[in-house]
């Protein structure tokens, strides 16, 4: 059934990543049927924006015209404080592609000799709709989670910078997290509430 209010019963997830696709789809519920990207393609769009909201609308938009879908994209990384911000928009490129334990092996090294009152950092989630590939008013949300840098992996849930990302309110990284925990926490679940609330879902 097309949904009354906002014209889409069907929605394209504009993700390769496996942890995000995951957590949004558990975030959406059975509020929308949702499709993923993998089914349409393989490649993932070069991601050239100089924010996490460029780049949101950018796969969001990539995601529309292959599939001919509405696409819903995420965006998002980790900021830390001491680092000016980086890894920020390149977190998932900033040991050169080589993958999550890379970049995290790298995050350490570069916070090596920081001490713990300067090891700050927020992920960062920016969502986007787009309605079909050429929409100009696409729907954007964002989210952010505080917390701080640890000096080693803690725990096995998650993906990314998990291990490695403190979680003052819970005491634990977010790797140490349930699934449904972090999925109340996140800077994905709050960018996933605000753009639920903004849907009417
Ligand atoms: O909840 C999270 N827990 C841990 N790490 C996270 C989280 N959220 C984002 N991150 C990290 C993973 C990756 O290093 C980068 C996202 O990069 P980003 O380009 O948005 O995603 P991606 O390339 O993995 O998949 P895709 O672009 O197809 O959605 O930030
Ligand atoms: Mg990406």
């Amino acid at each position: 059934m097309t949904d009354p209010v906002n014209g889409f019963k069907e929605l394209v997830l504009a993700s390769h990543n496996a942890g995000k696709l995951k957590e949004l789809q558990a975030m959406l519920g059975d509020a929308v049927r949702v499709r993923s990207i993998g089914e349409f393609s393989q490649v993932e769009p070069e991601e050239t924006g100089l924010s996490f909201v460029e780049n949101a609308i950018l796969k969001a938009r990539n995601a529309a015209r292959i599939s001919g879908l509405p696409a819903l994209a995420d965006d998002s990384g980790l900021a830390v404080d001491y680092l000016g911000g980086a890894p920020g928009i390149y977190s998932a490129r900033y040991a050169d592609g080589k993958g999550d334990a890379a970049n995290n092996a790298k995050l350490l090294d570069a916070l090596k000799d920081v001490p713990d009152a300067q090891r700050g950092a927020q992920f960062v989630c920016a969502l986007a709709l787009v309605r079909h590939a050429d929409d100009p008013l696409p729907i954007l949300c964002e989210g952010l989670w505080h917390g701080s840098i640890l000096h080693e992996a803690r725990g096995e849930h998650g993906f990314g910078y998990d291990p490695l990302f403190w979680v003052p309110e819970s005491g634990c990284s977010s790797a140490e997290l349930p699934a449904e925990q972090k999925n109340r926490l996140s800077h994905r679940a709050r960018a996933m509430a605000l753009f639920k609330q903004r849907l009417g879902l």
